[in-house]
């Protein structure tokens, strides 16, 4: 457990419990709540093939009180005069960060002995916008289902709020519900469909069982990337819609099924053209413009860093977003492709196969990509091959008048050997997927990652505006805990401590009033719990948290995320120097010695 150095004295609280006399204070709390309401690339002419051959959120942090920003004293200026915007130094020798653009770290980074910075390109360097880009997905889904896969006309009619689902939901295939759960894997929240299940019902499908579920794959599905958002929400609606008319969906389609079914038409949507070409033709429409990736990326580049990119996409798609993101913009905000972007990197890989290319054993060919026409040309470990009847290889000190480094496949050791990067601790990995982009990459390759959490700008702004309400939480929570020892001590003396008639009396009515407030505060703080949560999220509450536990994907964020922030863009904001090092750690014992 971790809390920041610089919120530490705010939480500190003390209640100090010893007699019932004094329960009228824990009554106050309750009104008060307000509850209510080094490069080197390959260059290839025409017949010939030239070959050619690097600064935390620690006590130097103040928290502003009211507008909720920390000023950083920054390290040493990396950032030259021509990267306006990219603005982590000033000349009074530090700047505000939002705390929505904060880069928070679970583990130490220092960017001195990172040699290449790479970036995934979907939801990392290019944010769609869901509100166009998950209803293409899933308007172009629900077209599948009823024109390939027989399912009824009338879904043509359904709409999609992709306000609804979140990241870190899991879907249950085999009985249709959507669960949100702890870093402990206990189920929190479940809703069968759109339906709320009750605690009976939750408790009687996923508590107490000897044999923990494991929650994964085949049975469950993780929505663990923002591309899954409409997919969740459109099973959500199959299994509402086959409880509500079983006769409109042929027997053998059960939930299992009709997830299956959504699985492989998104899939598709991927693939054919129906995602793609609609983003190809109106780019604005879809991803979000960005003017902060560009002065980010330079100033990486002049700080020395290799920079790459690794993306699944293939190289057409990956040309059409990098354009739109990097420019040259038309006034209209459409642009011609061009491959001035590719000034910004030492190395792209597109169409990369992740997670499979974390895996130095895969075998995967990497091929190098003509820029122009998009065809593939042999390698042999990344160094371009001769084709038979075509001129020979010849090595030459010019600089070509075309080069390439521009990759399709291969695998990590692949990118190594381009990057001339000699141990995989000297590279940083930012993207957006944590099975896809992180977790291989750290727990694997030894990588060090930044996981890009967009939801979290959100999340913490709102955590900062609602801190007091909190802390009252938490005291309420406490509240609860010493009524209820102190109920159990004077059970406790009732039964077994001789006590006069009097006395007895006494005891009893002190008890009969203890169990009137707790039943009181108890009811109050589960209110006032809700209440706190749905200021997140009208459903699923808080990303991170679930009760008073991290979430699940809070839980996998902490293990697998060295670095973890709101905008891929806040990598600006901070020194290409900066040495990130985590918060405290804090066990349970830590809190009650520090009265944190
Ligand atoms: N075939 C499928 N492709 C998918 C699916 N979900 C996402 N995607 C595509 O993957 C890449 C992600 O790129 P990256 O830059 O984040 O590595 C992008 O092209 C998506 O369209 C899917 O379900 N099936
Ligand atoms: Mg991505």
């Amino acid at each position: 457990m971790r809390i920041p150095n610089t919120l530490t004295a705010s939480f500190c609280f003390s209640l100090l419990y010893s007699s019932p006399s004094r329960f009228p204070q824990f009554a106050s709390l309750v009104p008060d709540l307000g509850f209510r309401s080094s490069r080197k690339f390959f260059t290839i002419k025409r017949s010939q093939v030239v070959i050619k051959g690097p600064f935390q959120l620690g006590s130097s942090y103040k928290m502003d009180a009211i507008s909720g920003v920390t000023s950083a004293k920054q390290g040493p200026n990396g950032c030259g005069k021509s990267m306006g915007s990219c603005v982590w130094a000033s000349p009074e020798g530090g700047q505000k960060i939002d705390i929505g653009k904060h880069i928070f770290c679970n583990r130490a980074v220092n960017m001195k002995n990172i040699v290449a910075v790479g970036f995934d390109m979907d939801y990392t360097l290019a944010q769609y916008k869901p509100e166009t880009f998950e209803s293409l997905a899933y308007n172009g889904t629900v077209k599948k289902l009823v024109v390939n896969l027989g399912y009824p006309n009338e879904l043509l009619d359904w709409s999609f709020d992709w306000t609804y689902m979140v990241r870190g939901l899991v879907l249950d295939k085999r009985r249709g519900n959507i669960l949100k759960m702890d870093r402990h894997k206990y189920v929190k929240v479940a809703y069968h469909g759109f339906r709320l299940m009750s605690k009976d019902e939750k408790v009687a499908t996923y508590g107490n069982t000897l044999v923990r579920d494991a929650f994964d794959e085949p049975d469950y599905a993780l929505i663990d990337t923002l591309f899954s958002l409409a997919e969740a929400y459109l099973f959500a609606q199959l299994v509402d819609f086959k409880d509500d008319n079983p006769e409109k969906i042929s027997e053998e389609k059960d939930y299992f099924r009709m997830y299956r079914d959504v699985r492989a038409a998104v899939d598709l949507c991927h693939r054919d053209g129906t995602l793609k070409q609609m983003v190809a033709n109106d780019p604005k429409l879809y991803i979000n413009e960005d003017n902060s990736i560009v002065p980010m990326l330079q100033m990486l580049r002049t700080s020395g860093f290799a920079v790459f990119l690794v993306t699944n996409s293939l190289w057409d798609y990956t040309n059409v977003v990098m354009n739109f993101l990097c420019g040259p913009q038309k006034p209209n905000g459409s642009s011609s492709l061009s491959l001035d972007w590719l000034q910004h990197f030492d190395v792209v890989i597109s169409g990369s196969a992740k997670p499979k290319f974390f895996h130095d054993e895969n075998r995967t060919n990497l091929f190098a990509v003509d820029t122009d026409t998009g065809m593939l040309i042999n390698t042999d470990n990344g160094s371009p091959m001769a084709q038979v009847g075509a001129p020979s290889l010849e090595m030459s000190d010019q600089m070509p008048d075309k080069y390439y480094k521009v990759f399709q496949g291969g695998n990590v050791g692949h990118l190594h050997k381009l990057l001339n990067v000699e141990s995989s601790s000297q590279v940083l990995y930012v993207g957006d997927h944590i099975y896809g982009d992180i977790l291989r990459s750290k727990k694997v390759l030894g990588w060090r990652t930044m996981l890009v959490v967009p939801e979290l700008e959100k999340e913490v702004k709102l955590l900062w505006h609602l801190r007091d309400t909190r802390k009252k939480l938490i005291l309420l929570r406490s509240e609860r805990e010493q009524i209820e020892d102190q109920i159990h001590h004077l059970k406790w003396s009732l039964q077994r401590d001789c006590l006069d008639a009097h006395e007895a009396k006494k005891a009893q009515s002190n008890l009969d009033s203890l169990e009137v407030l707790l039943e009181r505060v108890r009811v109050t703080h589960q209110e006032a719990q809700k209440v706190f949560h749905e200021k997140f999220h009208k459903v699923w509450g808080q990303l991170m948290k679930t009760g008073y536990q991290n979430s699940r994907f809070a839980h996998q964020v902490e293990r697998f995320a060295c670095l973890y922030t709101s905008h891929v863009g806040n990598l600006g904001l901070y020194s290409p120097a900066k040495y990130y090092r985590p918060t405290e750690d804090f066990m349970p014992h830590e809190f009650d010695v520090f009265s944190l």
